[in-house]
C-alpha cells in the first residue's frame, strides 16, 4: 500500500467552524533581515551594540517581548550577521508558511505549533503521524521482524489508520485543534505504533511515498514533522530531505536544559547541510539564557523566543504565553 499525497483526501482543511479557505503556493522567500533592515552591530562582547534594530538584543522593546532573553545578553543571528537563511516571509509579506521541526520527539513541537497557529491564524498540517496506538515510545516494540513486533504487542500487525476529515483522538492534529481552534488539514499518513515513521510503516505494510507528500495550499500554514530533523520517513528519505525539497523555512524547537547545545547545533548543521532554510529557533522549557544565547551565536540562528512550561496547558494560557514570549511580526 502506498501512502502520501497532499493533505489527505481532497486536500481539505477543517476547523471547529468548518472548512477554511485555501489559496496560494509554496515559494522561495527573500532575505528577511535585509527586508526589515534590522541587522545589528555586535559590540564584540556578544551583545548587540547601540543602534540595534528591532528584533535584536539591545532593542528594549524586543527584549521585553522575549522575556529573559535580554537578561542573558542573547545576541540573535541577525545581530551577528548570521541568520542569513531564507526567512518565512514572501514577497509582499503574503506568505507565512513554516515547518516546525525540533531536536527530537517530545520537545514541544505540537504545543508550539498550536501556539503559532493561534497567534498568526495559520492552518495546521502534520503530514505523517505515528503513534496513534499511544504516543508513548515503547522499546519493546522496536523489534526488527514484524513477527516479533506482533508478539510484543499481543496482536497482529495493524493496518493503516483510516484517513479522516475528523482529527483522531491522540493525534497531534487533535491537540492543535484543542489548543488553538485552528483549522487543520488531514494527515497524509497515519500510523499506529509510536515509532519512527519508517518503522511504523514497515510494521503495517505501508509504503510511504515521500515524493507525494506535498504541502496543502494556503498562505498561512504551519507544518509539523515527526520527531527530530533526521527521523526517517523511509529507509532512503529523512524529514530533513523533505524539508529541503519544500524550501519552506523551518522553526527548530529546542529544549533549554542540559544537553540542548549539542542537540540543537547538530540539528542546525544537518538542516544547513541539506540547504533547508532556517527561520529561527523557538525554545521550550525553563529559563536558561546562556544555553539560548550560545545556540543562537554558534548556530548563527535567530532566537525567536522561549515558551515556558505551563502548569495549566489550555488555549487561553497558551495564547497568553505566546503573546508574552514571541512576536507575531517575526512570523508575518
Ligand atoms: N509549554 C508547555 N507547557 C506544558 N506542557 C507542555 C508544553 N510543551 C509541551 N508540553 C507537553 O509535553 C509533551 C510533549 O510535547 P509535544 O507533544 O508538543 O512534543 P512534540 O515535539 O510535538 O512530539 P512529537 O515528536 O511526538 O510530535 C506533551 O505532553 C505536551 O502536552
Ligand atoms: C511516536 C512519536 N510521537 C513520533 C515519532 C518519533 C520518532 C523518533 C525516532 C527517533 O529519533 O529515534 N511520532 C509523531 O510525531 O507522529
Ligand atoms: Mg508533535
Amino acid at each position: 500500500m502506498a501512502a502520501g499525497g497532499a493533505a489527505g483526501p481532497g486536500g481539505t482543511v477543517r476547523g471547529p467552524n468548518g472548512p477554511a479557505p485555501a489559496a496560494g503556493a509554496v515559494e522561495r522567500q527573500p532575505d528577511r533581515a535585509a527586508d526589515r533592515g534590522t541587522r545589528c552591530r555586535d559590540d564584540g562582547a556578544g551583545r548587540a551594540g547601540a543602534g540595534a534594530g528591532p528584533g535584536c538584543a539591545g532593542d528594549p522593546a524586543a527584549d521585553r517581548a522575549r522575556g529573559d532573553l535580554s537578561v542573558a545578553g542573547v545576541v540573535d543571528a541577525e545581530c551577528l550577521g548570521g541568520g542569513g537563511d531564507p526567512p518565512g516571509r514572501g514577497a509582499g509579506g503574503a506568505m507565512a508558511r513554516f515547518v516546525i521541526t525540533g531536536t527530537g520527539t517530545d520537545v514541544g513541537k505540537t504545543v508550539f505549533a498550536a501556539g503559532l497557529c493561534g497567534m498568526t491564524g495559520a492552518a495546521y498540517w502534520k503530514p505523517v503521524q505515528s503513534g496513534l496506538a499511544g504516543n508513548v515510545p515503547n522499546a519493546a516494540l522496536t523489534g526488527d521482524a514484524p513477527g516479533q513486533h506482533s508478539a510484543c504487542t499481543g496482536r497482529t500487525p495493524t493496518t493503516r489508520a483510516a484517513l479522516t476529515d475528523v482529527a483522531q483522538p491522540g493525534s497531534d492534529r487533535a491537540e492543535v485543534e484543542q489548543l488553538s481552534g485552528a483549522p487543520t488539514h488531514p494527515e497524509a499518513v497515519m500510523l499506529r505504533e509510536p515509532l519512527s515513521p519508517h518503522r511504523a510503516a514497515e510494521l503495517e505494510g505501508v509504503e510511504i511515498d515521500a515524493e507525494a507528500l506535498t504541502p496543502p495550499p494556503g498562505a498561512r500554514l504551519v507544518i509539523e514533522g515527526a520527531g527530530g530533523v533526521l527521523v526517517p520517513l523511509t529507509r532512503q528519505i529523512l524529514f530533513a530531505d523533505l524539508f529541503a525539497r519544500w524550501q519552506i523555512p523551518v522553526v527548530l524547537v529546542c529544549a533549554t536544559g542540559l544537553g540542548t547545545i549539542s542537540h540543537s547545533l547538530s540539528a542546525i548543521e544537518a538542516l544547513r547541510a541539506r540547504g533547508v532554510p532556517i527561520h529561527g529557533v523557538a525554545f521550550a522549557g525553563d529559563p536558561n539564557g546562556d544555553n539560548m544565547a550560545t545556540i543562537g551565536q554558534i548556530g548563527r540562528v535567530r532566537v525567536l523566543g522561549r515558551l515556558p512550561h505551563l502548569a495549566r496547558l489550555d488555549r487561553a494560557a497558551l495564547a497568553q504565553a505566546m503573546r508574552d514570549n514571541f512576536r507575531a511580526e517575526d512570523f508575518a
